[in-house]
């Protein structure tokens, strides 16, 4: 079974002027698989993340995961925004920890998880720093060991890196790569960067605005484990090339 399935979604935003952001998709996403979302500005690449989430219902169409149609948020679908919205009077492990503790859980249930998430992500030396005492990269880490932590299958990520400086931005996406390869987790990855889609992904599905609609879908050739020397390699620059060309059409 498909971890996301989706036929024939559209999305219209009601209001004098109705948006029809989005007209027709469909997509399924398999258990595990990373799917980057790519296109340009205002192509709804945001509004399909918003749906999968559950914090938006679909004008028409289906949408399912793990079998069930989405009625709204839940823990097993893990968001990343391009801000960590951590919160600010609380350090990093009581960030992390928030969710399985408003949740009831017993410690037991959660402190090893969450040690290990925070081990995972690089933080096991920060647990005591407020948000503030942190650079935007690592309250970005913050966030995704959140969600690991909340142990959602599904990570969905809203161009996560969008605001950090291209450096961080690198180690962001190195990190990532180490995450998914550790847990298998289903990824669907929002960005208008085909350098970060092509390195991060499995499939890449190219969207066209007005009214969004998935135009193509790539799948990636290139073998993992994968590092950032990639984004030099031929095979690479070809595989832009092409995606350069079919976004431009
Ligand atoms: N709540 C809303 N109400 C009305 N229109 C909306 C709403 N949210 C998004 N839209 C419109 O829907 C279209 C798609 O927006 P969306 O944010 O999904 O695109 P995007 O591809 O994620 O863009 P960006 O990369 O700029 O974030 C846009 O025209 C946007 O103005």
């Amino acid at each position: 079974m498909s971890a996301i399935t989706i036929q024939r979604l559209s999305k219209t935003y009601p209001g004098a002027q109705p948006v029809h952001a989005l007209d027709d998709i469909d997509l399924q996403v398999r258990q595990g698989e990373f799917v980057a979302l790519l296109g340009p500005s205002g192509c709804g690449k945001s509004t399909l993340l918003n749906l999968i989430a559950g914090f938006e219902q679909p004008s028409d169409g289906e949408l399912r995961v793990d079998g069930k149609p989405v009625a709204k948020p839940g823990p097993e679908r893990g968001v990343v925004f391009q801000e960590a919205a951590l919160f600010p009077w609380l350090n990093v492990w009581d960030n992390v920890v928030f969710g399985p503790q408003m949740a009831g859980k017993p410690k037991a249930e959660y402190e090893a998880h969450a040690h290990e998430m925070l081990e995972i992500t690089g933080l096991s030396q920060f647990t005591k720093h407020l948000p503030v005492q942190l650079s935007g990269g690592m309250r970005q880490r913050v966030g995704i060991a959140r969600v690991l932590t909340l142990g959602s299958q599904v990570l969905l990520m809203d161009e996560p890196f969008g605001a950090l400086d291209a450096q961080t931005r690198l180690t962001m996406q190195e990190l990532l790569l180490s995450v998914w390869s550790r847990l298998q987790k289903t990824v669907v990855f929002v960005t208008h960067d085909i350098d970060e889609a092509i390195l991060l992904a499995d499939t890449i599905y190219v969207m066209s605005a007005r009214p969004g609609r998935i135009t193509t879908r790539i799948d990636v050739p290139i073998e993992r484990p994968r590092s950032l020397e990639l984004t030099t390699s031929d095979v690479f620059n070809r595989l832009k090339r092409d995606i350069m060309r079919q976004i431009r059409h």
